[in-house]
């Protein structure tokens, strides 16, 4: 199993971290434009194999794609992490030109990849992707629900006072500021419903806080985070590499369905050996219906600025 990853910044190189500990890869590939910024990564985290207990083959390689030929699932990093003060969306366009260029150049030399899409604004993008690059629609994989699932999770646990394994929750819609829609209703504790234990006042505040969990992150850190991004994308990666049929919020292009057409948005998949291997399609209530129909708008938005 051939995985590539292209970006050696912060989430690169965290995704690749995590995807090696995991010790389900052969070989990780790291690709940056930046001279010898993929290598020296690649050797720290080779360095760290030992201590780690991983076999995973990680090398670095500057910009040269016949490097990454007959990978199996490459994840797109490139591009530029917001501020402070910023929206994904406004990354659109320095990262829609970059994204373009890096998914054509790993199709090329790899034609039966699944791609990974994580730099933002990542529906946008993967949308880009779709429209770009002529793969099959289950091998393009918007990376977003899974990482805001599990700020949900973080932020349902610390309301519950529970320890995070005691709980369970989805976010579905776009991966933005205000486009997410974590799914309350469907939240448990051990399978009990969240709304036995929190007030409706208090499970309001947990989804404004996930939805703004890149944002808070960004405030924080300077730039925006990569830990939890890179361990999101390392499950995706072992779903798929180890044929897991896990079920993962991720975005994808919507035929129909939840409604929604020609878009690439957050809804549950299994994920598998294939890709995106089924949408699930769960019961939404009228208000996270409207919410995923709004959340949708705003995707469109964003997609219109692209130049296709
Ligand atoms: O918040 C960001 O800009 C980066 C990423 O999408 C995240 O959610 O951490």
């Amino acid at each position: 199993m051939k995985v590539t990853v292209v970006g050696a910044g912060a989430v690169g190189a965290s995704c690749a971290e995590y995807i090696a500990i995991k010790n389900f890869a052969s070989e990780v590939v790291v690709l940056d434009i930046k001279e010898g910024y993929a290598e020296g990564k690649a050797m720290d985290l080779m360095q760290t194999a030992s201590l780690n207990g991983f076999d995973t083959k990680i090398t670095g390689v500057t910009n040269d794609y016949s490097k990454t030929a007959n990978s199996d699932i490459a994840v797109i990093t490139s591009g530029i992490p917001r501020k402070p003060g910023m929206t994904r969306e406004e990354l659109i366009g320095i990262n829609a030109g970059i994204v373009k260029t890096v998914s054509a150049n790993l199709v090329k030399h790899s034609p039966n990849v699944i791609l990974i899409v994580v730099s933002n604004p990542m529906d946008t993008m993967t949308y880009l992707v779709h429209k770009t690059t002529g793969l099959a629609k289950n091998k393009i994989i918007g990376m977003g629900g899974a990482l805001d699932s599990a700020r949900f999770k973080y932020r349902l646990a610390e309301a519950l006072e529970a320890p995070i394994s005691d709980v369970d929750g989805m976010v579905i819609g776009g991966h933005s500021d205000t486009g997410m829609v974590p799914l309350t209703s469907h939240a448990t504790r051990n399978s009990i419903r969240v709304s036995e234990f929190l007030s409706a006042d208090r499970l309001e505040q947990v989804a404004a806080d996930t939805k703004v969990g890149g944002a808070t992150l960004t405030k924080l850190l300077g730039t925006s985070a990569w830990y939890a991004p890179g361990a999101a994308v390392s499950g995706l990666v072992q779903a798929i590499a180890c044929d897991q049929k896990k079920i993962f919020p991720c975005s994808t292009l919507l035929e129909g369905e939840y409604d929604l057409n020609d878009i690439c948005i957050g809804v549950p998949v299994v994920l598998g050996k294939n890709g995106i291997e089924k949408i699930v399609n769960i019961p939404l209530s009228d208000a996270e219906k409207a919410k995923m129909q709004e959340s949708a708008a705003g995707v469109k938005k964003t997609n219109g600025l692209l130049e296709l």
